[in-house]
């Protein structure tokens, strides 16, 4: 199981100017693939701009009947509204094929976009770790825009403008094949130029899109943290930052201008001097009676016919390889397996949860590093009686959130075993896991939206009693009645409205509203003062009766009481015990008592 975003195909920085290593662009059976769902009204489209194709190149033959009819041959009034029948389907034809066209790139866009956020949010929690928000947010509303554009910027039209120019291509050599010889060597020159450039321009079209991509990072990162940065007084170094990230995204969109300011003179040169070589030729033929006038006159007509799909095939060329580039980011996220759970055949049926007393916890053995390099848990093994409280401390660093992180299951240990009620947790299936927990992180967030929103995150279905309960818990409900909306009252981005103190006390009320039996609580008292602190800690004293309770915690007045104190440094258990046995046995834990005056 691939759990990390892996790139690994890239292409030499340098190509692109770019300092970061480049993604392969995705192959054209990936695009085939994305279009796959939308399969049968593409084949309608296809139809349909073939049918087009057809009823275009049925016009030039027409008005070779028209010049016919002037001459004497045939009716001149029926080849006319023949004619002008043949345009009228054509634009007609062309109309349907340009809506349905349209309404499947944006179903394309919808089905990339569902795809991608289901994906996003079940990644593996290490990716999140690596990977910065704004850009994975851009995946999902620039780069699927980008393949977008390889549906409507041609992809469609090249195939019927590829009819059109074959068709044309074979009137022409039926016409006059030395006129369609000179044609073709002034138009490969045309051809060879622009092939060759777009490979360029995929390669800048990508680094463009990566580009905006760290651009959207950044501007996520300086919003989430507006306060600090105007305190810091670095706005404008901000600023500065942004406008550089996006200067670099202007710099790639430059440099694609450059090359086609210099490819389109190059195909305008070619097509004029086609036209010009056929007319110069064919004048000269038709005087010395080699060609009709008519002929002539089809055979420049099938000219235009054949350069339109031209330049629809060069701008096609160039939109799809960009959309590849856009693709390729998007397939890098989906080709990250989510989060997956043991085979079902080797899961252990997981137990009906407890009606009280909660679930033990044991660790035994227990390894853990996020880097290979760096071992954060060593041998960790202690064990949580169902129906107590644990407390973990030990100085930062110590591994403390890592513990609980590794009960959550959003990583797993490189050694050892976890066990719950004595299973394995890797036996259980994570939805089983989590659902008999409720866990608070350190500095937990509060979600924009109200405030029963985020007391029903885990629980939808619960009513308003089971909600002012908790938040009467955790000492909120005078808060929430003192609001007019009571419950429903509107809280902003990062729980904007709310005191440091009242988020945390929310992100509790959040954690008790389930009964979960296992409550687990990172610094939940981080942000209260010490009288909030005390009624929090009773709070949770009171809860902690019919459920098993791990708290970690720097302030040591808050876990005096716990039935077990787990004391932790640089990855190890150093002591375990009550108060005031680790104040005569732990050399550690007496420090840290002694510094907070407990000792
Ligand atoms: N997501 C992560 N990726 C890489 N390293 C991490 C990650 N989270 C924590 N670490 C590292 O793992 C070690 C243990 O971190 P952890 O957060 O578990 O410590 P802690 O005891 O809870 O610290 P604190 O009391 O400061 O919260 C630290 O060295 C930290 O730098």
């Amino acid at each position: 199981m691939t759990d990390t975003v892996s790139d690994p195909k890239t292409t030499s920085p340098d190509e692109t100017g770019s300092t970061e290593p480049q993604l392969e662009p995705a192959p054209l059976r990936s695009l085939i693939g994305f279009l796959g769902e939308h399969r049968r009204v593409l084949v309608v489209v296809v139809l349909l701009s073939l049918i087009g194709a057809g009823l275009t190149l049925l016009q030039p033959l027409m008005i070779n009947r028209i010049i016919a009819s002037v001459g004497g041959e045939g009716s001149l009034a029926a080849a006319a509204t023949l004619l002008i029948a043949v345009v009228l389907a054509s634009s007609v034809v062309g109309a349907v094929q340009q809506f349905l066209l349209e309404r499947t790139a944006e179903g394309l866009v919808l089905s990339a976009r569902r795809r991608l956020v289901t994906h996003l949010l079940r990644l593996p929690i290490r990716v999140y770790d690596t990977r910065r928000a704004g850009d994975l947010v851009s995946r999902v509303g620039s780069d699927t825009t980008m393949v977008r554009t390889a549906l409507t910027g041609g992809l469609v039209d090249a195939l019927g403008g590829a009819l059109v120019f074959v068709g044309s291509l074979v009137a022409m050599v039926l016409i006059d094949p030395v006129l369609l010889g000179i044609t073709l060597g002034v138009v490969s020159i045309a051809a060879v130029s622009v092939i060759v450039a777009s490979g360029r321009i995929q390669r800048l079209s990508r680094s463009a899109q990566d580009a905006v991509g760290r651009l959207a990072s950044g501007v996520e990162r300086a919003v989430s943290a507006v306060r600090t940065i105007r305190a810091a007084g670095a706005t404008d170094r901000e600023v500065d930052r942004l406008s550089n990230e996006a200067q670099d995204a202007y710099g790639f969109g430059v440099r694609v201008a450059r090359i086609g300011a210099i490819l389109w003179p190059i195909s305008g040169l070619a097509v004029q001097g086609s036209f010009l070589a056929v007319l110069g030729v064919g004048g000269y033929r038709v005087a010395n009676g080699s060609l009709s006038v008519a002929d002539l006159i089809t055979f420049i007509l099938f000219l235009f016919m054949m350069v339109m799909p031209l330049g629809q095939f060069f701008a096609a060329i160039t939109t799809v390889r960009a959309a590849l580039g856009a693709l390729a980011r998007i397939d890098e996220i989906l080709a990250v397996a989510p989060e997956a759970d043991r085979d079902p055949a080797r899961r252990a049926d997981p137990r009906p949860a407890p009606g009280g007393g909660g679930i033990g916890v044991e660790f035994r053995d227990v390894e853990f590093a996020y880097r290979p390099d760096r071992p954060v848990l060593a041998g960790v093994s202690f064990a949580v009686p169902p129906g107590s409280t644990t407390a973990v401390v030990g100085p930062s660093g110590a591994g403390k959130s890592t513990v609980l992180a590794l009960i959550e299951r959003f990583y797993e240990p490189t050694g050892g075993a976890i066990r719950l009620d004595g299973v394995d947790v890797r036996d259980l299936p994570r939805s089983v896991v989590r659902s008999r927990i409720g866990y608070v992180e350190q500095d937990a967030p509060v979600l924009a939206g109200t405030i029963r929103d985020n007391v029903v995150l885990a629980a939808p279905d619960v009513g308003d009693a089971r909600c002012r309960e908790v938040l009467a818990a955790v000492d909120l409900l005078h808060r929430v009645d003192a609001h007019p909306d009571g419950l429903d009252a509107v809280l902003g981005d990062a729980g904007a409205g709310l005191s440091g103190g009242e988020r945390q006390r929310l992100a509790i009320a959040r954690a008790l509203v389930t009964d979960a039996p296992l409550l687990l609580l990172d610094e939940p008292t981080a942000s209260l003062d010490s009288v909030t602190e005390q009624a929090l800690t009773a709070a949770i004293h009171s809860v902690s009766s019919r459920r098993t309770v791990m708290i970690v915690a720097h302030r040591l007045a808050t876990v005096i009481e716990a039935d077990q104190i787990v004391v932790m440094d640089a990855g190890r258990v150093v002591a375990a015990g009550r108060h005031a046995e680790l104040l005569a046995t732990s050399e550690l834990y007496r420090q840290l008592a002694e510094h907070q005056l407990l000792a």
